[in-house]
């Protein structure tokens, strides 16, 4: 079964499915083949049979490494990524939480999504990320995609240089050119969602990032997901609780799909967490890390909600 438009390179845009409107600068020729796309560079894949927002994010995605590898080519994004400096230990900051019995908090920040609308404003990454860290949370993530999420590479530059944490750049990666761009802006952790992105892909994807001592959390929805989630060396397989195709959010996902975990890998249990009580039945279910991030985003005192979420566990 075709359930999957392909195309041999990532300059071609026919068939790209309608978006918001594009911001192509005028004097870039729409459609133009970017030179410096390396020949192994995957084709263009968006599972057709995947939810039209995230269809529609991923076509956006692709026009959008299109334009920027073209601007910074592959050996310049891997030149600034290999001189980026050490990473932090995203995936050690988790360990230590677990193994002191804590919650392991990946407390996230985005000024809107597509479900929530406008979530904060002002919104100011680095005050957030202190906010995060002295309310005792392990890692930070931040949403970095401008369209969809009003997020920015800046916002990920000013989070981490605001704090100590380690820092999951949290954005829609299918090409290895993104793996270097979020080493190169500072990130020690990428998100893979296995419903994006082919197993071949993943897997180079993963292979990039582990070549530049980045973690990367693998993020299934079902158990098909999961299963391929586990063809993949990172120990970090985040489920995510919100139906992409409703966007509504059910901590029941994650319930049914933790104790198919096996013990050598960390859940994450991702997306809906907003009580106490819901940390609770999270760690009931298995999953003692924990990304969070609207609740707390639309807190006056973000720091004492996050706090509450940390000490619940
Ligand atoms: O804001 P919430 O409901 O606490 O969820 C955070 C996080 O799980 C969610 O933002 C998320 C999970 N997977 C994603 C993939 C892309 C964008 C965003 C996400």
């Amino acid at each position: 079964m075709n359930d999957t438009l392909t195309m041999n390179t990532l300059g071609n845009t026919p068939g790209h499915p309608a978006g918001p409107a594009s911001d192509t600068p005028p004097d870039e020729a729409p459609g133009a083949a970017p030179a410096s796309f390396p020949a192994s560079s995957p084709a263009l894949h968006i599972p057709q049979d995947l939810p039209d927002t995230l269809q529609r994010i991923l076509a956006d995605k692709y026009e959008e490494v299109r334009e920027r590898s073209a601007a910074t080519p592959l050996a310049e994004i891997e030149r600034r990524a290999r001189g980026a400096g050490p990473t932090r230990d995203f995936t050690g900051a988790l360990c230590h939480a677990l193994a002191e019995d804590r919650i392991g908090l990946i407390a996230e920040m985005k000024q809107s999504s597509p479900s929530g609308g406008r979530i904060r404003d002002p919104y100011e990454p680095a005050g957030l990320a202190r906010a995060y860290e002295t309310a005792g949370a392990a890692c930070l993530s931040v949403l970095t995609d401008s369209r969809w999420f009003g997020g920015a590479p800046e916002h990920l530059k000013e989070a981490r240089a605001a704090c100590a944490l380690p820092v999951l750049r949290k954005d829609f990666c299918v090409h290895p050119w993104q793996v270097f761009e979020s080493r190169a802006m500072g990130a020690d952790c990428v998100l893979l969602i296995m419903a994006a992105l082919t197993d071949a892909m993943a897997q180079e994807l993963e292979e990039v990032a582990r070549s530049l001592d980045m973690a990367v959390l693998a993020e299934a929805h079902d158990e098909r997901e999961l299963q391929r989630a586990f063809g993949l060396q990172t120990r970090l397989i985040g489920i995510n609780n919100r139906d992409l195709r409703t966007l509504r959010t059910d901590l029941a996902t994650a319930e049914a799909l933790v104790p198919h975990v096996p013990a050598d890998r960390i859940p994450v249990a991702e997306s809906g967490v907003r009580t106490p009580d819901d940390v609770r039945r999270m760690s009931a279910a298995g999953a003692r890390c924990l990304l969070v991030g609207e609740h707390l985003l639309r807190q006056t005192d973000v720091t004492s909600a996050a706090r509450a979420l940390v000490e619940a566990g």
